[in-house]
Formats: C-alpha cells, structure tokens, sequence
C-alpha cells in the first residue's frame, strides 16, 4: 500500500494536481479540507470560529491516524505538514510530494480568499513570515519537491505522474 500525500502551503496547487493526478493514475482522490469539512458539516472557516485551530489540527492527525488502507491521492491541508506525527504518519504509508511555489505566485493565488481563515485574518508580512516558517518543515516531510514555478498544472501533474511510477516498488 503506497499512498500518495501532496504537501505544500496554501494555494501551491495541492487540490488542483491531487485532482488531476487522481484521474491520470487512477486512484481515488482525498481532499482532506473537504473531508474533514464533511465530516463535521461545517466550512473550514466554521471549525476555525467556533472550535478554534487547535482543535481543527487535531481533527487533520485524527483524519490521518484514521484512513483506511488504500491507495490513493491525498491532498493534504497547508499546515498538516507542520506536525511531527503527521510528518511521521505520511512517510511511513506513502510517497509525500511537496508543491514548491515561490510566495509572490501564492500571495496572488490567495489574497482575495475568504476560504482560507488563515489569509483573511492576517496580513501579507504575516502570510510571508508564516510561508518562511513553514518551508522547511515541508521539505522535511516530503520525499520529492516539485518546483512549480512556470509550470502548467497539467506539467507538474505529469511530473508527479512520472515520480511515482519511478519510485514504485521501492
Ligand atoms: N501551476 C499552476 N498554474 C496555474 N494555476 C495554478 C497552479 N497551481 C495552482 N493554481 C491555481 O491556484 C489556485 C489555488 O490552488 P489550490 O486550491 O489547488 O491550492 P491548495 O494548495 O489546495 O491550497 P489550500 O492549502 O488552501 O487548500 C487554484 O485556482 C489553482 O487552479
Ligand atoms: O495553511 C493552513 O494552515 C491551512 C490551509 C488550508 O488548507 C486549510 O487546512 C486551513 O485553511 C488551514
Ligand atoms: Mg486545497
């Protein structure tokens, strides 16, 4: 069992390649926003406003510990990567692909938002420090980085494609 766990900040692409990708390789898909937003039938925002984000993280290692034994796409929030264990979780179940997108392409991708609380409460400095903050524990938790800058989501889907069926088996 090998699944596939697409790792990044907000609005590299994650839900965009992971769709994507699900098709190419057919696997089934996991978008674990919405997952967890079905789940408790509430909006992201609505978790983060009325239980707070402690408590939202600990559903995402929750939706972790938890998934059933099969293979498939997960396109994981932007900050699950942030936690040990779910580092831990991902690397030890499947292949995890970091989408590397440069801050000026996710700052345009995600300022007007309000999907995303993390964004809507905050300023640019503030998401920049944050995206700063957060590189490194996505490259400690993924496998392989994916630059994406300059490419289309149809070329980063055919790159990860590509990786994944190289790296099968090993
Ligand atoms: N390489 C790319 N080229 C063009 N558009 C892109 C590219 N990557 C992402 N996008 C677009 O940017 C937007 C944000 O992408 P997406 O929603 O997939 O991000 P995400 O990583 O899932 O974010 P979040 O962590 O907030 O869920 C989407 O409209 C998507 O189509
Ligand atoms: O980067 C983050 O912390 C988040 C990213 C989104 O995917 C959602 O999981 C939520 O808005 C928090
Ligand atoms: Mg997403």
């Amino acid at each position: 069992m090998k699944r596939i766990y697409l790792v990044g900040f907000m609005g590299c692409g994650k839900s965009a390649v992971g769709r994507r990708l699900s098709f190419l390789l057919k696997k089934p898909y996991y978008d674990m926003d919405k997952e967890i937003a079905r789940q408790m039938g509430m909006t992201i925002a609505a978790i983060f406003e009325t239980r707070g984000e402690a408590y939202f993280r600990e559903l995402e290692t929750q939706f972790l510990k938890n998934l059933k034994e099969e293979d498939c796409i997960i396109s994981t929030g932007g900050g699950v990567a942030m936690r040990e264990v779910n580092r831990r979780i991902m690397r030890k179940t499947g292949l995890v692909l970091f989408l590397d997108a440069p801050f000026r392409e996710i700052w345009r991708r995600i300022h007007k938002d309000p999907k995303r609380p993390i964004v809507v409460n905050s300023t640019k400095e503030q998401i920049e420090a944050l995206y700063k903050k957060r590189y490194p524990h996505y490259k400690a938790a993924a496998h392989i980085t994916i630059r994406t800058e300059f490419r289309t989501l149809r070329q980063i889907t055919q790159y990860a494609a590509f990786q994944v069926n190289r790296l099968k088996g090993e």
